[in-house]
């Protein structure tokens, strides 16, 4: 039996004032596409948190490609984290120091690539994302849809079993936003991946397999969308 890409059972986290999630399960199946939707303040982006293993829950399991993560030390949840799930987050959040093949080739490094063969891989990334030609420029040259192409080059290129996107749409019109989504799509498609995407946007919803619409902290309901 395949692991699933992620497990959440009963999922639970509170900030110091607001509880964002009251018990939230989720299961995502490998290579597959799942939106989660929702109202502002329902919970979404802390949901993607925790399920990315950025926040640790107050109570109930993640499972990350058949890890929990609670299990791990901080060490290896760091390794798992890094190697098994890539993350686009709505600008892009790339080290603004950096060269667009130095930002992507980063997390191969991290992981003790050697540099060489850590920029091969990020150049192919960048030309496949379509920002190959602007390899030697940094993030403040280059347009809002550009850096975005870039970090799903970086969230792809250590080959992880999920992608998780927070808005990665949010901050373009709506052609960059809808190229942005094709070429996400196509990269996981690729690279077998799973993606979970928090949107607050119905036409971004609409490339998922599954919408899941949370209210409140808690799953309000889920719709096969495919
Ligand atoms: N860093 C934080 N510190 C304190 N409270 C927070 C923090 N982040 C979120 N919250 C609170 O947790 C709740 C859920 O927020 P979250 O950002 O997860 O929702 P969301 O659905 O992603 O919202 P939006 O669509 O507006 O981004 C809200 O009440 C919010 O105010």
């Amino acid at each position: 039996m395949t692991d699933l890409a992620l497990e959440l059972l009963r999922v639970e986290y509170a900030y110091r004032r607001d509880v964002a999630l009251r018990g939230v399960s989720l299961k995502v199946e490998p290579g597959e596409v799942v939106a989660i939707t929702g109202p502002s303040g329902c919970g979404k982006s802390t949901l993607l948190h925790c399920a990315a293993g950025i926040l640790r829950p107050q109570a109930g399991t993640v499972q990350l490609v058949g890890q929990n993560l609670a299990d791990l030390s901080e060490a290896n949840r760091t390794r798992l984290r890094r190697t098994q799930a890539g993350v686009v987050l709505q600008f892009g959040q790339l080290v603004p120091d950096l060269t667009l093949i130095d930002n992507v080739a980063l997390p191969l490094l991290l992981e003790g690539h050697d540099r060489q063969a850590a920029r091969r891989a990020a150049r192919e990334w960048l030309d496949r994302a379509g920002v190959g030609e602007d390899a030697t420029a940094v993030p403040g040259e280059l347009s809002g849809g550009q850096n975005q192409r870039a970090a799903v080059a970086r969230a792809l290129v250590t080959g992880p079993a999920i992608v998780f996107a927070d808005e990665p749409t949010g901050s373009l019109d709506s052609l960059a936003g809808e190229q942005m989504m094709e070429l996400l799509l196509a990269s996981v498609r690729n690279g077998g991946a799973a993606l979970v995407l928090v949107t607050h946007d119905n036409m971004i919803a609409a490339y998922a397999d599954r919408e899941v619409r949370l209210r409140d902290g808690v799953v309000q309901h889920e719709v096969a969308l495919s």
